[in-house]
């Protein structure tokens, strides 16, 4: 078809948010889910391997424990999780079951894919399930997430699997058409397509969102970054909208379209650049920026200008160009003290004053990952 945005995808990610789970009464919309499933198992049956990353846990628990609005604090949404996880698994199970499918559920916590083995560990359970012809569900582990060690929200989530998985489309439904150019209620028109997300500001990135979701547009348009720089296509579409999976997953003009910014890096590098957690900032001059972002250099001690954080060697830090902006991730081979002293100083001057044992770059250039 003359009017394809993308060739048909043939393993995705779906994500689908709390806004278009829930029915009127705030409860989880059976109905929406065993529509959701018709087209997942619709998909699967063309060999399409997909991956849905589902949220609504807490607006499943409610109606179970008597609530009638989502709780504000964290120990009972916790519990509403923990009991609304499984009326939500249950009845995807039983939805894709009528087709002749098979769920998995996968419970993820940051931590989980922070450190390399289980991040590998994670990847391959999802290949595994992918191979038996199962369909992984997939939510953030609410019931053990702290305040402090969260994704989030499942925006982020989705965009970390799909940048894990290699996927070709990360879909994000929610209960607005696409991204807007300004407020949906104002009448701002949506956006078809975003080939840069540096051109979008705070008219885009919006408030929190609906009631009932957490991230609104500004978590999704972080998910559209990581997916675009993985080399993953985004596109953003209202969950409601009839057939909406199989329509984009064709390529169809649907919701607002993010291609991929560029092709896929080599895996360790996109680990290093979205899973990890850095522990400190290298501030860099603009000839250093230059050097790394152009030219591909390894990061030298005579560009560093400041550092921020107690790192140690081997941490992650992110290296920062002088407006404050981020230009890259990665494995700094000194700690937070011995980067200290060494900043702004010549590899020669390091080597005549201290021998070999300065000799190496702050961050050689096969350990990070440039973003800018
Ligand atoms: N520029 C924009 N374009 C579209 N939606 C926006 C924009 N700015 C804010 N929003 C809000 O984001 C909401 C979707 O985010 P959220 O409630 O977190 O959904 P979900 O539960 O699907 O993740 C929309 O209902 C809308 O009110
Ligand atoms: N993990 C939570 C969902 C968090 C979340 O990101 O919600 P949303 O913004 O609706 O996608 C739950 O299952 O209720």
């Amino acid at each position: 078809m003359a009017d394809r945005r993308y060739d048909p995808a043939r393993r995705v990610v779906v994500k689908v948010g709390s806004s278009t789970l829930t029915a009127e009464d705030g409860g989880l919309d059976r109905q929406w889910v065993d529509d959701l499933c018709t087209q997942l198992a619709a998909l699967r049956a063309d060999g399409v391997e997909v991956v849905l990353v589902s949220s609504g846990a807490v607006a499943a628990g409610l109606r179970p424990l008597g609530l009638t609005q989502r709780p504000t604090d964290l120990g009972r949404l916790q519990a509403a999780a923990s009991v609304g996880q499984g009326e939500l698994v249950h009845a995807y199970a039983a939805a894709l079951r009528r087709h002749g499918f098979v769920a998995g559920q996968v419970l993820l916590v940051p931590d989980d894919l922070v450190t390399r083995d289980r991040y590998l560990n994670a990847r391959t359970t999802f290949s595994e399930l992918l191979a038996m012809g199962a369909l992984p569900i997939v939510n953030e582990n609410d019931t053990v997430a702290t305040e402090e060690l969260r994704f989030g929200d499942n925006d982020r989530l989705a965009a970390l699997v799909a940048s894990m998985l290699g996927v070709d489309l990360l879909m994000l439904l929610s209960d607005v058409e696409g991204l807007h150019d300004g407020q949906p209620s104002a009448g701002a028109p949506v956006i078809n397509e975003v080939h840069d997300l540096s051109t979008l500001d705070d008219r885009h990135r919006g408030g929190t969102g609906s009631a009932v979701g957490s991230g609104g547009m500004a978590s999704k348009l972080d998910a559209a970054r990581v997916a675009t720089f993985s080399g993953v296509s985004c596109v953003i579409a209202r969950g409601r909208r009839p057939d909406v999976v199989l329509d984009v997953a064709r390529g169809e003009q649907v919701g607002t379209w993010f291609p991929p910014a560029r092709k896929r890096p080599d895996s360790r590098r996109l680990w290093l650049a979205f899973a990890h957690q850095p522990a400190g900032r290298l501030h860099v001059d603009a000839g250093a920026v230059r050097a790394l972002a152009q030219r591909g250099s390894s990061l030298l001690a005579i560009g560093v200008t400041a550092v921020d954080g107690t790192f140690e060697r081997g941490d992650a830090i992110d290296v920062v160009g002088p407006d404050g902006h981020p230009v890259a991730r990665g494995i700094v081979a000194y700690d937070a003290a011995e980067v200290t002293a060494m900043r702004g100083r010549s590899t020669e001057q390091l080597t005549d004053e201290q021998g070999d044992a300065f000799a190496a770059p702050i961050v050689h250039r096969d350990a990070m990952v440039v973003t800018a």
